[in-house]
C-alpha cells in the first residue's frame, strides 16, 4: 500500500524532534551506531588510519567530559571500507588496542555484477585479512528476473563464505523497482541467513529513503514474529545530519522497538555523518557552532 508506506514514513520524518540533553544522549547513541565509512577510489592507508582514529575518537574529548559521557567507551559500530584496505584498518585499530570491528563490502561492490565464484571468493579473502563484518550487494538482476530461488541460494552460498563473520546483505533498494520487490528481497536475505539487511551501497542514484526502509523494517518485524529470530537494519548513503540520524531512530524505536536500538541490531552507514553530529554536540555544550579548527578531525 504505497499511499500508506509513504505517509506513514513522512510522519516519523515530522515528529518533534527531542531537545537539550535528551537530544544530545541520543546523538551520542547515534555515535554509537555508525558504520563510519570510507569507500573511494582514491582511499590510500593514511586516510584509512585516519578514519580508524575518528572511530576510535568519534567526539571530542573535551564535549565527551562535559556531558560526563567520556569515560563510557563511545566509539563507532564499525569502520567500513573496501577489501584492498581491510589490511590498513585492522592494523590501525591494533596499534590503538582497539576492537571496534572492521566491516568489508564485497561480492563486486557496488554493481555485485561478477561470477557468483569471483563473488565467493572476496568474501573468503576478506575474512582472511581480518573483516569481521561483510557488506555483501545482491545481484539485482535476479529480483528483476523474479528468479527468488537463486537469490536465496546465491545469498545462503555467501552467507556460509562469511564464516564467523556477520553478514549484511545490501538490497540496493534504488534498483528494485518496486516496494513489493524490496520486501521480497528483505525476506529472501533474512530467509538465507544475514545478519543484517541493508538499504543501498550509497552508489544508487536512489539510496537510504524512509518509505523503502519502512517496508524492510516491517520485513524484519514479521520475520521476527514468525521465527524468533532477530535481524538488524542499516541504512545506508545519503545519511549527513545530526537531524537524519535522530529520524533513523525514531523509525527504529517506533516500529521495531528498544531492543533494536543498538549497534548489534541497528546501523547507520555513513561516511560525513558523523562530522555533522560532532558540530551539533558542541553546539549543545558551547552554546555556539564551532569553526573548522576547533573541530579539525571531523
Ligand atoms: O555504506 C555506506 C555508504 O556507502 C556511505 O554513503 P555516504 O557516503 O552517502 O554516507
Amino acid at each position: 500500500n504505497q499511499p500508506a508506506v509513504v505517509r506513514r514514513a513522512e510522519q516519523i520524518q515530522t515528529r518533534r524532534p527531542v531537545s537539550k540533553d535528551w537530544q544530545a544522549a541520543w546523538l551520542l547513541k547515534a555515535v554509537t551506531c555508525i558504520d563510519l565509512t570510507t569507500l573511494s577510489g582514491d582511499d590510500t592507508p593514511s586516510n584509512v588510519y585516519r578514519l580508524c582514529y575518528k572511530a576510535k575518537h568519534p567526539i571530542r574529548d573535551d564535549l565527551l567530559k562535559s556531558l560526563n559521557m567520556h569515560n563510557k567507551g563511545i566509539t563507532t559500530g564499525a569502520v567500513c571500507v573496501y577489501p584492498a584496505r581491510i589490511c590498513d584498518a585492522v592494523k590501525a585499530l591494533k596499534a590503538a588496542q582497539c576492537d571496534i570491528p572492521v566491516a568489508s563490502v564485497a561480492t563486486g561492490f557496488p554493481a555485485g555484477q561478477t561470477p557468483l565464484k569471483t563473488r565467493l571468493e572476496e568474501i573468503k579473502m576478506a575474512v582472511e585479512d581480518g573483516a569481521r563484518e561483510i557488506d555483501i550487494v545482491i545481484n539485482r538482476t535476479l529480483v528483476l528476473t523474479g528468479q527468488w530461488e537463486a537469490l536465496y541460494n546465491e545469498i545462503h552460498q555467501c552467507r556460509a563464505a562469511c564464516g564467523d563473520a556477520h553478514m549484511k546483505t545490501i538490497l540496493g533498494t534504488g534498483e528494485l523497482g518496486s516496494l513489493t520487490n524490496v520486501y521480497k528481497t528483505s525476506l529472501v536475505a533474512m530467509m538465507a541467513g544475514s545478519d543484517f539487511i541493508k538499504t543501498s551501497t550509497g552508489k544508487e542514484n536512489v539510496n537510504a529513503t524512509f518509505p523503502v526502509a519502512l517496508v524492510m523494517v516491517r520485513a524484519i518485524r514479521d520475520y521476527y514474529r514468525k521465527t524468533g529470530y532477530k535481524v538488524g537494519f542499516k541504512p545506508a548513503g545519503g545519511i549527513r545530519t545530526a537531524k537524519d540520524s535522530l529520524n533513523w531512530l525514531s523509525l527504529i524505536k517506533e516500529e521495531l522497538g528498544n531492543d533494536w536500538l543498538s549497534p548489534q541490531l541497528f546501523r547507520l552507514g555513513a561516511s560525513t555523518l558523523l562530522s555533522d553530529i560532532e558540530r551539533q554536540i558542541y553546539h549543545h555544550v558551547t552554546g555556539r557552532y564551532a569553526a573548522s579548527h576547533e573541530l579539525p578531525m571531523a
